[in-house]
C-alpha cells in the first residue's frame, strides 16, 4: 500500500457514555497519513471526547481504536491546558521532552526556538499565564517532537493574531513533512486552506453532511472597493470570493451587521445583501 494510503488510526464502532448519556454512538472512522481532517459540531456534541479517545487519553466504553503503525508519535493540544503547573514554560517543556525520550541537546535548542516562534516569554510560572499564553504552551508541548498525528482541540481560541499565524505556518510545515492533522474549531474560516475533509458530529453520530441543527440562516454580502486580503482575518466570514471586482462574502446572519460595519469602516461600499437559505455541506 502506498505511503499516502497508510492508515494511522482506525476507530471501530466507538461508543462513549458519561453518566448514562451516550455521547458517541457507534462511530467508525479511518484516519490516513498526511490527511487534514476537521471534526465540527455544536457545543457538547462530543468533539473533544472523540479527540481525547483518538489521542489515547480516554478509553471508549465499547469498540476498538487501532493504530496499525505501531509506534506513532501523537501530539495533542487540549482545549484547556492544565493550569496548576508550577514550572515555567521551558522547565515544563524540558521535563515533557525528557519523559518523551528527547535528548538534552535537542531540547536545549528546540525549546527556545519554539518559545521564540510563538513569542512566549519564559519569565512566569505556567499557573500565572494568561489563557492565550497557556494555549501556546499547549501547542508547543504537542509539537516538541515532530508528531505523526497532531490533534488540536479548538487551537486558535484565545490566541493573539501573531500566534494564530504562527500556528497556521507550523501546521503547514508539519503537513509538508507528512504529518496527519485532526482538529476541531468553531465558526471560523481560518483553517479553510488546510482542511481537506470535514466531519460533523450530531446526536453521537459522525457524518460528512452538515447536520440540520448546524444550518443557520446566512447572508451573501456583495461589496465593492474592498480587497479579499482585507477580510482574510475576519472570523465571521465563512467564505470569500472575488468576482468582477466585487467581493462576495458569505456570513451567518447573526454576524452580518458586524461584517457590514467592518466593510464600511474600511471605506468599502455595499453592493447588495442577499439571503442564502441553507448551507448544504460547503458554501
Ligand atoms: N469527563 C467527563 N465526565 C462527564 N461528562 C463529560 C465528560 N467529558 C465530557 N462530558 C460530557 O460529554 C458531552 C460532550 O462533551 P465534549 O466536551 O466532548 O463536547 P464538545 O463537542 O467538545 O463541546 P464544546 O464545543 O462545547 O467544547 C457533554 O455533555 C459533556 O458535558
Amino acid at each position: 500500500m502506498g505511503d499516502l494510503l497508510k492508515r494511522l488510526v482506525k476507530l471501530e464502532n466507538i461508543r462513549k457514555i458519561y453518566s448514562k448519556r451516550v455521547v458517541l454512538n457507534n462511530i467508525s472512522l479511518s484516519v490516513y497519513k498526511n490527511q487534514t481532517i476537521a471534526i465540527l459540531g455544536g457545543n457538547g456534541t462530543g468533539k473533544s471526547t472523540l479527540l481525547r479517545l483518538i489521542a489515547g487519553i480516554e478509553r471508549p466504553n465499547s469498540g476498538n481504536i487501532v493504530y496499525p503503525t505501531k509506534s506513532i508519535q501523537i501530539g495533542y493540544v487540549p482545549e484547556r491546558f492544565p493550569i496548576m503547573i508550577r514550572f515555567t514554560p521551558s522547565e515544563y517543556l524540558y521535563y515533557i521532552g525528557r519523559i518523551g525520550g528527547v535528548s538534552k541537546v535537542i531540547l536545549e535548542k528546540r525549546i527556545p526556538y519554539l518559545l521564540k516562534r510563538f513569542q512566549l516569554k519564559d519569565n512566569q510560572r505556567i499557573q500565572k499565564l494568561s489563557k492565550g499564553n497557556l494555549q501556546k504552551v499547549g501547542i508547543i508541548q504537542a509539537i516538541l517532537q515532530t508528531p505523526d498525528l497532531l490533534i488540536l482541540d479548538e487551537p486558535i481560541s484565545g490566541l493573539d493574531q501573531h500566534a494564530q499565524q504562527e500556528l497556521s505556518i507550523v501546521l503547514k510545515e508539519l503537513k509538508e513533512q507528512g504529518a496527519t492533522i485532526l482538529l476541531t474549531y468553531h465558526e471560523s474560516n481560518f483553517f479553510n486552506d488546510l482542511v481537506e475533509e470535514t466531519y460533523y458530529l450530531e446526536g453521537g453520530q459522525l457524518s460528512t453532511t452538515i447536520p440540520t441543527t448546524e444550518i443557520e440562516p446566512m447572508k451573501l454580502i456583495i461589496a465593492k472597493q474592498l480587497n479579499q486580503s482585507a477580510v482574510k482575518e475576519w472570523g465571521e466570514v465563512i467564505h470569500a470570493i472575488t468576482e468582477d471586482n466585487k467581493l462576495l462574502l458569505y456570513v451567518f446572519e447573526k454576524n452580518s451587521d458586524t461584517v457590514l460595519s467592518k466593510i464600511l469602516h474600511l471605506q468599502g461600499t455595499i453592493d447588495s445583501v442577499l439571503t442564502v437559505d441553507t448551507i448544504k455541506g460547503k458554501v
